[in-house]
């Protein structure tokens, strides 16, 4: 369980706050998507509740602990082994193949290359791009490398799935498949949360956060 409460952050002082007075809770087994006009702040919070930015003033708690106070290395470490998280515009390793981009954290955290090639393939293979694995990002398509991101991120299984417009450049049938993966993490019981423009995709019973 994720809870946000009163949560309140700005990018700076000559700017006003992004968000306002937030309060909301994000359950485990359970996709919510969070939705809004465009500048709304649907990334700005995704940064907040992966931990990569620090609120104003209110707090992130996960699963009973306020993250704000926690040392860096804390943080880090919850980023690293808990939270998956699919960027907007993939941000994939330029210089580094399709599988490497995948592997390359379970190959950090100790993992064989034999499991970890395994489990990359297995992914890239259920999202539709295992034929790109010896591509560099360069070489592949703005929908393809959104999926290989989502791949990458669902590499440790996390309990945690923060995702940013994940099938924004993609086909309708692309899509499906994205979310159809995103709503099996979470009926395995991952928290999944999922900013998203597509009116289509939001309102089908999930749970809903409107900015
Ligand atoms: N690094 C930054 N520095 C200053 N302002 C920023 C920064 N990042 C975002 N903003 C501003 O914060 C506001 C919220 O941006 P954010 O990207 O969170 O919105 P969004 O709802 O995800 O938008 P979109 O749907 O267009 O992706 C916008 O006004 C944006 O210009």
């Amino acid at each position: 369980m994720i809870s946000v409460d009163a949560l309140t952050f700005g990018y700076g002082p000559r700017t006003g706050p992004v968000l306002n007075d937030l309060t909301c809770k994000f359950s485990e087994g359970a996709l919510t998507t969070i939705t809004g006009p465009s500048g709304g702040g649907k990334s700005t919070l995704l940064y907040l509740l992966g931990l990569m930015l620090t609120p104003t003033a209110g707090t992130v708690v996960l699963d009973g602990v306020a993250t704000a106070r926690l040392p860096d290395g804390e943080r880090a470490r919850l980023r690293a082994t808990q939270i998956g998280f699919v960027f907007q515009d993939a941000v994939l390793d330029p210089a580094r193949t399709v599988l490497d981009n995948v592997m390359e954290g379970a190959l950090f955290t100790g993992t064989s290359r034999r499991v970890a090639e395994r489990r990359a393939r297995d992914l890239l293979g259920a999202l539709g791009v295992e034929h790109r694995h010896d591509h560099r990002p360069g070489q592949i398509s703005g929908g393809q490398a959104q999926r290989v991101a989502l791949c990458r991120a669902l590499m440790k299984s996390p309990t945690i799935i923060l995702a940013d417009e994940p099938s924004g450049n993609l086909d309708p049938a692309s899509a499906d498949v994205v979310w159809d993966t995103l709503r099996e993490r979470a009926q395995s019981g991952a928290t999944v949360i999922v900013a998203t423009h597509d009116p289509l995709r939001a309102p089908t019973g999930d749970a809903r956060v409107q900015l």
